[in-house]
């Protein structure tokens, strides 16, 4: 059994911060004792849900100088509002989850696949080419394309999407990255925020060494 503290990471695609968020926990897998669990959610859903209608104000600039921060190339298009609202990045989710059940050790590459596309390449998650571009990408071999693909379109699939959507929500979600964190000793807390690590640090008694501390460990 694993002795680690537990974070829940919830995530939209087309949620910016979530892609930093996924990229900086991820990134301290090497550094703190955690693991990290992926919940793909649909931020449409849980704003409607939970009536939150957040304004855009500052966005894009911010991201910009967060994802230089972070040493993630990211792209912000000039008419971002616009890219944001047409997006529709619901099948992009049913695919991280289908990829978690069918392809369990492709799936964080195929959501990272989906955020660069998105969000670095700025190019739509949303038709079939869209995403076999993107599973091609995670190198899952030609069968498991096939049958991703093909599951995305199942009840379950929907469901599960639903379902994480509805944990979300029930854990007070009201935005994303929303973090869920159980630490060893048994206490739980949770966060909104790719830039909540230094008190989720403070939390599991770790030290938080900035973005790019992975780097230095190998
Ligand atoms: N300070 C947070 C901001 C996160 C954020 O604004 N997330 C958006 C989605 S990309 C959201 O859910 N907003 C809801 C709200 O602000 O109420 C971070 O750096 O991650």
């Amino acid at each position: 059994m694993s002795r680690n503290h537990t974070i829940k990471l919830y995530y939209d695609i087309i949620s910016p911060y979530s892609f930093i968020g996924f990229e900086a926990l991820l990134r301290y897998r090497v550094v703190w004792p955690i693991d990290v669990v992926l919940k793909p959610i649909c931020l449409g859903g849980l704003f409607r849900d939970v009536g939150n209608t957040p304004p855009a104000v500052y966005m894009a600039k911010e991201l910009q100088m967060i994802s230089r921060h972070f040493g993630i190339p990211m792209n912000v298009p000039k008419n971002f509002e616009d890219f944001v609202m047409k997006a529709n990045t619901v099948d992009a989710c049913r695919l991280a989850i289908a990829a978690q059940k069918l392809r369990p050790e492709k799936a964080e590459e195929v959501s990272r696949q989906l955020f660069d596309r998105f969000w670095i390449d700025n190019k739509p998650v949303k038709s079939e080419e869209d995403l076999r571009e993107c599973l091609k990408r995670a190198m899952v071999d030609a069968p498991g394309v096939e049958e991703l693909m093909g599951l995305i379109k199942k009840p379950e699939i929907k469901e599960a999407l639903k379902k994480n959507t509805k944990e979300a929500q029930d854990i007070g979600a009201f935005g994303l990255p929303w973090i869920e964190v159980n630490n060893a000793g048994g206490g739980r807390e949770t966060y909104f925020g790719s830039d909540r690590l230094p008190i989720i640090g403070e939390f599991i008694g770790q030290t938080y060494h900035g973005p790019l501390r992975h780097l230095s460990l190998f």
